[in-house]
């Protein structure tokens, strides 16, 4: 009997990565940060606004000066100068019944509480403006350290860069980071009958999909994809490549080549690299069954089903969570779910967790979308290109009805 039988849970798979050690971490520039991921807490050493900030067009004020104040009844102040924008604020300090004209962004004058806009004053003499709308304290500012305290952690390890976060980190003048090192994503295909995708395939032959779609998915995941190309079904060959893959890399993803009595052959060829350790041959899961996980130290070798649908289920439920084990982010699916309700019945075989394509419809607002099953075959990519998520379906269920809530984990 060939073990493919001897079918591991998708739970105790995903289990088996929390003992993959996150990658080491490596300092990198804030123009090359977006997306990577924090390795340490960065605590900002200074305050962020550094000083008091007017947010609007006007006069810096004392609030008080200006209660009670209205149309009918203004209060006068006297101007006593203007912050030119760059030009710090203290330089002027206010007495009782003073006022300087600020720009949006400039620093307030010492003893200033609040700004006055420009559009709730009229000059009244050279050196008066008449306020005929109060303000309250700290109307129209941002205060100096509002944003950000000097010693408080901006960002925890863990947390995935974006664009608002590097936004802080440089005004904070941080402008290099900490981060984890990317997963290197070794892709080779496996198969005689397969070619480069430039080439046009003889009689038998087809184009290579998977090196392709398994690079976009590496990237997308935050990894680093090195493609190998297409490795001939010889077992020697292969294992001369899976080795020299595998040293430049954390990961190895080798596709295909390998039906029922072959799949042996990707076994016997990651339990011949040198160190190796088998971890799984078959997981219970629908498209993906026959898929293999090895293990070099801390490196990862999957075997995953050459057709093409399996191995992007089987990279999106499995590989993507070993990625983000490797960046810091935990072993998790890392995708947005959303709750959807059923179109129609689903089956679903009892003994293997389906992942069912599922095409989402948006429904009136409020009420989520109608979830509707793209059936096809594993070797086929269409339906996947028409589907928007994937359906789980535990593997004690035997389907869903119509019309019953489910979740949908959403392609990215
Ligand atoms: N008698 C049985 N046959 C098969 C079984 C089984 O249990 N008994 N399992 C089926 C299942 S399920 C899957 S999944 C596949 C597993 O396939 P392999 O991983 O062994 O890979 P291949 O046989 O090489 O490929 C299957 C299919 O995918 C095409 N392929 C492979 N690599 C690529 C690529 N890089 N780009 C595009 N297409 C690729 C290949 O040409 C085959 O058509 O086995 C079933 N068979
Ligand atoms: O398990 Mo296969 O991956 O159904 O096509």
């Amino acid at each position: 009997m060939n073990d493919f039988f001897k079918l591991i849970s998708p739970t105790d798979f995903v289990a088996l990565f929390a003992d993959f050690a996150p990658l080491a971490d490596e300092i990198v520039p804030l123009g090359a940060a977006r997306g990577r991921v924090v390795a340490k807490p960065l605590t900002s050493n200074e305050a962020l606004p550094p000083f008091s900030r007017s947010t609007m067009d006007g006069y810096a004020v004392r609030a008080a000066d200006t209660f009670g104040c209205s149309e009918s009844e203004t209060a006068l102040l006297t101007v006593i100068g203007e912050i030119a924008m760059g030009a710090s604020g203290q330089a002027f300090s206010l007495r009782p019944g003073q006022a300087v004209r600020i720009w949006t962004g400039g620093e307030l004058p010492l003893k200033a509480d609040a700004v006055v806009m420009v559009e709730y004053t009229q000059p009244f003499d050279e050196q008066t403006v008449a306020v005929f709308r109060p303000v309250a304290p700290g109307e129209n500012i941002i205060r100096a350290g509002e944003d950000y305290a000097p010693g408080s952690i901006v960002l925890e390890p863990g947390s995935r860069l974006r664009p608002q976060d590097l936004g802080v980190l440089s005004g904070l003048g941080i402008t290099s980071v900490p981060v984890y090192r990317q997963p290197r994503v070794a892709i080779l295909s496996t198969g005689d009958e397969l070619v480069p995708a430039e080439q046009t395939p003889p009689p038998g032959k087809i184009r290579d999909i998977n090196s392709t779609s398994l690079a976009a998915l590496v990237e997308e995941a935050g990894g680093r994809p090195l493609l190998h190309g297409i490795c001939s079904d010889d077992f020697d060959r292969m294992l001369a490549v899976c080795t020299e893959a595998l040293a430049e890399a954390d990961v190895l993803l080798l596709s295909g080549g390998s039906s029922v009595g072959q799949r042996d052959f990707t076994k016997r060829v990651f339990a011949a690299m040198p160190d190796s350790e088998l971890l799984v041959h078959g997981v219970s899961v629908r498209p993906g069954k026959p898929t293999i996980l090895a293990r070099q130290g801390n490196k990862a070798l999957f075997g995953l089903p050459g057709h093409v649908a399996s191995a992007l289920v089987i990279f999106t439920c499995f590989v993507r969570p070993l990625l983000r084990q490797y960046s810091g982010l935990g072993a998790t699916l890392g995708l947005r779910t959303i709750r959807a309700i059923t179109a129609e019945q689903i089956p679903s075989t009892i003994g293997r967790e389906d992942y069912v394509r599922v095409r989402l419809t948006a429904r009136e607002e409020g009420q989520s979308p109608l979830a509707t099953p793209v059936y096809g075959k594993s070797g086929l990519l269409s339906p996947l290109v028409r589907a928007d998520g994937l359906l789980p379906i535990g593997r004690d269920v035997e389907g869903l009805d119509r019309g019953v809530e489910c979740p949908v984990l959403l392609f990215p």
